[in-house]
């Protein structure tokens, strides 16, 4: 048999007695303020009607339990990611789409390209109930500019009965940190976004301002990309290992960042082998292009606000403006300004970091960057060689196995400097296999023809 007590307990996390009692108050309140009306009092002992008013009021406490609210904002005063407020974003995204839950009066959903399901989101001033955990939790979200600022602060708040502040803090909580590292592994979407520089079109906004975004779409994998086969093998067994050792860069006392150069004449697939690395480890590309107007304090907030396991992209590090190590310029930021952010305080404030150089032209680098320990990995993406030839025709012409032409190929791609970039537009061209490959022989003997002009 059920007491009261135990009754209200199990029905704790679904009804908040204390809301339910504010819309009955009324009611109650007419009640008392006819037991106390003089008519009622006349005809009713004093003692009677002093009893029901202190009944009353101890009923009325027994409802009001106190509420304790948690307040997560999106950053703190150094303008750092708050990992709870990103966890607590994905978690009421999923919470609110889950067709079981009880949607709140007003939310957002939107659907991209690319997407398989649709994504629905808590809108200002809306009220997200989550019931999951047998407690009662209210969340809330706020967004409002704050005075002199261009900046939105941005935050949750978490309300919840006095009593279970431990459970909230030390449990419900982190299992939300958890959930969202989950389903990050899980997404498959994998997003680009660039510096917002005021342009509109197909991007779109996460919650913050600096950064735009796209849906990667390249199609490139590790399987397709044409490299060294040992370089490539050695590159994936090195992002493998850096997602593992969590507890070893702990142990060591070093961020858990990874830092890769990429070098090689354009067209060799610098590019491409960024989407492949972020499509494998499934992280989120932020291409951080440094021209324009920047100086160390804008690069700072914006570096700030990237998020943790995510790529981040400076490409043609040699032809960054003013990238000269001795000039410090007022309004403009500093190689020694970037690497200080990159190695500095942005760097020990995320996990599972990646941070990409690319140039065309590793002689022209500042030492700085080059100093041991900044890049970790040095990735040598070279002209096109006979095994890189035979990856690319298998993706582009589906040969399998071999074929009469290749140790022709061969020898002229021995004699001749060729980018993957080129050939691919090559074997892009329409006609059967045996034609297309004629017309890569063609090609090659063309540049081959004209290295030897260019060299009398
Ligand atoms: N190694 C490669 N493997 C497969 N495809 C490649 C490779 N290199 C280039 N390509 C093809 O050429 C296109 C251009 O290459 P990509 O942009 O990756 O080169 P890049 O080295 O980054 O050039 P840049 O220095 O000009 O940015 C790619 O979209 C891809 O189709």
């Amino acid at each position: 048999m059920f007491t009261f007590r135990e009754m209200f307990a199990s029905l704790a996390p679904f009804f908040n007695f204390r809301e339910m009692f504010t819309s009955l108050a009324p009611f109650f309140t007419a009640a008392v303020v006819i037991v106390l009306s003089p008519f009622v009092k006349e005809h009713i002992p004093s003692a009677v009607s002093n009893y029901l008013v202190s009944m009353y009021e101890k009923w009325l406490s027994r409802f009001s339990t106190p509420q304790v609210t948690v307040v997560i904002e999106e950053k703190d005063n150094v303008e750092i990611s708050n990992q709870f407020y990103e966890a607590a974003t994905a978690y009421l995204r999923t919470l609110i789409s889950n067709s079981n839950s009880t949607k709140p009066k007003r939310f957002k959903v939107y659907k991209e390209e690319g997407q398989t399901e649709s994504t629905f989101d808590i809108v200002e001033d809306e009220e997200v109930i989550d019931t999951s955990v047998g407690i009662r939790l209210k969340w809330k979200f706020f967004a409002a500019r704050k005075e002199g600022h261009h900046d939105i602060h941005r935050y949750f708040e978490l309300s919840f009965d006095k009593g279970f502040e431990n459970r909230v803090l030390e449990s419900y909580l982190p299992d939300i940190v958890e959930h969202y590292g989950r389903i990050q592994s899980d997404n498959n979407v994998v997003k680009l976004y660039t510096r917002d520089t005021g342009s509109r079109g197909s991007v779109r906004h996460d919650r913050d301002e600096n950064w735009v975004y796209v849906i990667l779409k390249h199609p490139i994998t590790f399987e397709k990309l044409a490299m060294d086969p040992k370089q490539k093998e050695m590159l994936r067994e090195d992002l493998d290992r850096f997602l593992r050792r969590k507890d070893f860069y702990e142990d060591v006392g070093k961020t858990w960042k990874r830092g890769y150069l990429l070098y090689g004449p354009p067209g060799t697939g610098k590019s491409s082998l960024i989407a492949a690395m972020a499509k494998y480890l499934k992280f989120n590309i932020y291409d951080l292009n440094l021209s324009g107007r920047l100086t160390d304090e804008s690069l700072r907030s914006i570096l700030l606000s990237t998020t943790d396991r995510s790529i981040l992209v400076i490409e043609d590090i040699d032809c960054g403006a003013d990238l000269d190590h001795h000039r410090r310029q007022y309004d403009s930021f500093t190689l020694s300004g970037l690497l200080n952010v990159i190695d500095g305080l942005w760097s020990s404030c995320g996990e599972k970091r990646i941070i990409v150089f690319t140039t065309n032209n590793k002689d022209k680098l500042d030492p700085a960057l080059l100093r041991p320990g900044r890049m970790d990995v040095h990735v040598h993406m070279s002209y096109c060689t006979i095994d890189g030839f035979k990856l690319l025709a298998a993706n582009y012409l589906k040969i399998e196995g071999d074929h009469q032409l290749y140790r022709q190929i061969e020898g002229l791609l021995e004699n001749v400097e060729v980018t993957p970039a080129a050939i691919a537009e090559v074997l892009l061209k329409s006609g059967g296999i045996d034609v297309v490959l004629q017309g890569v022989v063609e090609f090659l003997e063309q540049m081959a023809a004209e290295a030897q002009r260019q060299s009398v």
